[in-house]
């Protein structure tokens, strides 16, 4: 079985002495056995020296473990030490070497060499770095917000996250997390009252509001005015994640979308009070993005989520015309299309992110990408692209089965890091 470990380690110590015995029997052997020709004009433009005859030897010997084969299988000559113009050493590994490298997942092996009077040391370290291939196009590139030296937390943006009911605070989390990891100034995350302290537990730099709910565990009409309250200000709002639906809650949803005078993103259950009367939309002029899944999307338009897969893209344009919204309609090759008939297919996800949680860190990204001064059809697209590319970072490490939302959210920043490169 192949040990797909994000690092290996080996180590090797060497007695001088040793080699100078074998070099001083059989050097041009020793010499032809182990070395590489560079290795050799190494070796010899030193002047033989057996300290850095034994170090090389100890290297090899280190990389060898880290490789998990020991010298055997993989050849003295296909493990090289090579130095830099400084005199670093590093590793340049060559066929069956390379080839075991790459069954192990590993990228690189770095090497350190030292020697003390009788002896010689090398230590080696292969690692997985959070690489992947993947080609970015400037259309992508060129939407992500720039941050100046001279700036503030209030320069990147407010944004509440409306979401959570009891059993249900995870999915405000994720929301809340993933807006701040996008670059968020300053996040709010507004939740039932009798989950204020819990939620106040798990987020530390999300700062935590709470609206009336009379110790139900979800919100009720009487969390209205909190609530309107707490989005005043802000940037850009997320609803849904969490919330529960019922007629109190689809009350709520209605009044929000009808009083807030900002972009709102609108996921999960938020989308499923939505759908009890989703002409409340024709009022509204200021931008609103939803992000369904098929089985939500399906519920908004009365119609089955087969019959959506069946249609992605028409449906989503569909959607997007007739209620003046930009839709994000998730799952493999997430669709984004805007009301000026634009239209994104997402190239970035994997099957690993069909797990809990995935669809509410998106809902924060793009609430924090609007918050950031970006235009909602820029965000969705861009929000879309970074958290896919945020899964498949995750699944390097995690493989598609073993990932889970937190494993998205921690990535978020090295997809942003990525898109940036
Ligand atoms: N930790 C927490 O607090 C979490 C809380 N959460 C919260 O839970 C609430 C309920 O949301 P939910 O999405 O789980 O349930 P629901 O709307 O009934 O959808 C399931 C239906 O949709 C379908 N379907 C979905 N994707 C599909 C696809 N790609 N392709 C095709 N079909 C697809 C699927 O169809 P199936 O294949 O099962 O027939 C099924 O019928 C919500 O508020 C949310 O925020 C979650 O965010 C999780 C973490
Ligand atoms: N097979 C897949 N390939 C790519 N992305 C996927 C796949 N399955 C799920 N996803 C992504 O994971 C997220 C799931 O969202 P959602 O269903 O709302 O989950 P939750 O409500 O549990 O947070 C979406 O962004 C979707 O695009
Ligand atoms: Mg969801």
């Amino acid at each position: 079985m192949i040990c797909k470990d994000r690092m290996s380690m080996g180590t090797d110590i060497v007695n001088i002495n040793r080699i100078k015995k074998i070099i001083s029997e059989k050097k041009s052997r020793f010499y032809d056995k182990i070395f590489t020709v560079k290795e050799i004009e190494y070796i010899s433009n030193g002047g033989h020296k057996y300290t850095t005859i034994a170090g090389i030897f100890a290297a090899k010997e280190a990389i060898s473990k880290v490789l998990g084969t020991g010298i055997g299988s993989v050849g003295w000559k296909e493990i090289e030490i090579l130095h830099c113009a400084s005199g670093k050493p590093y590793v340049n590994l060559i066929n069956k070497g390379k080839e075991k490298l790459e069954e192990l997942g590993l990228d690189s092996i770095e090497i350190s060499i030292s020697h003390e009077e009788d002896y010689a040391l090398a230590f080696a370290i292969g690692y997985r770095s959070n690489n992947i291939n993947i080609k970015i196009d400037d259309s992508i590139k060129k939407l992500l917000p720039r941050r100046s030296r001279d700036s503030h937390k209030g320069t990147y943006g407010r944004v509440a996250v409306i979401g959570g009911s009891r059993g249900m605070v995870g999915a405000p989390y994720l929301t809340s997390m993933a807006a701040l990891r996008t670059g968020t100034g300053l996040v709010y995350s507004i939740v039932p009252k009798s989950l204020e302290n819990i939620m106040s537990i798990k987020l530390t730099e999300v700062i935590v509001k709470s609206a009336e709910d009379k110790n139900k565990g979800y919100f009720t009409k009487d969390s209205l005015s909190d609530i309107l309250e707490g989005i005043e200000g802000m940037d850009a709002i997320a609803i849904g994640p969490g919330i529960g639906a019922d007629k109190e809650r689809t009350y709520l949803t209605e009044e929000i979308i009808n009083n807030y005078k900002g972009p709102i993103v609108i996921d999960a259950d938020g989308i499923n009070c939505l759908s009890i009367n989703p002409d409340i939309l024709y009022k509204r002029d200021q931008p609103i993005i939803i992000t369904p899944h098929p089985g939500e999307l399906g519920r908004f338009l009365g119609i089955s989520t087969k019959e959506i897969q069946e249609n992605r893209i028409y449906y989503s344009k569909y959607t997007s015309e007739k209620y003046n919204i930009i839709v994000a309609l998730k799952g493999a090759n997430t669709v984004v299309a805007s009301p000026k008939n634009e239209i994104y297919i997402n190239a970035t996800g994997n099957p690993g992110m069909a797990t809990a949680g995935s669809g509410d860190l998106l809902t924060g990204i793009i609430a924090s990408f609007i918050g950031q001064g970006l235009i909602p059809i820029d965000a969705a697209k861009l929000g879309v692209f970074c958290h896919g590319l945020a899964g498949d970072l995750a699944s390097i490490y995690k493989g598609e089965h073993g990932v889970i939302a937190t494993d998205i959210l921690e990535n978020i920043p090295y997809s942003i890091k990525k898109i940036q490169e």
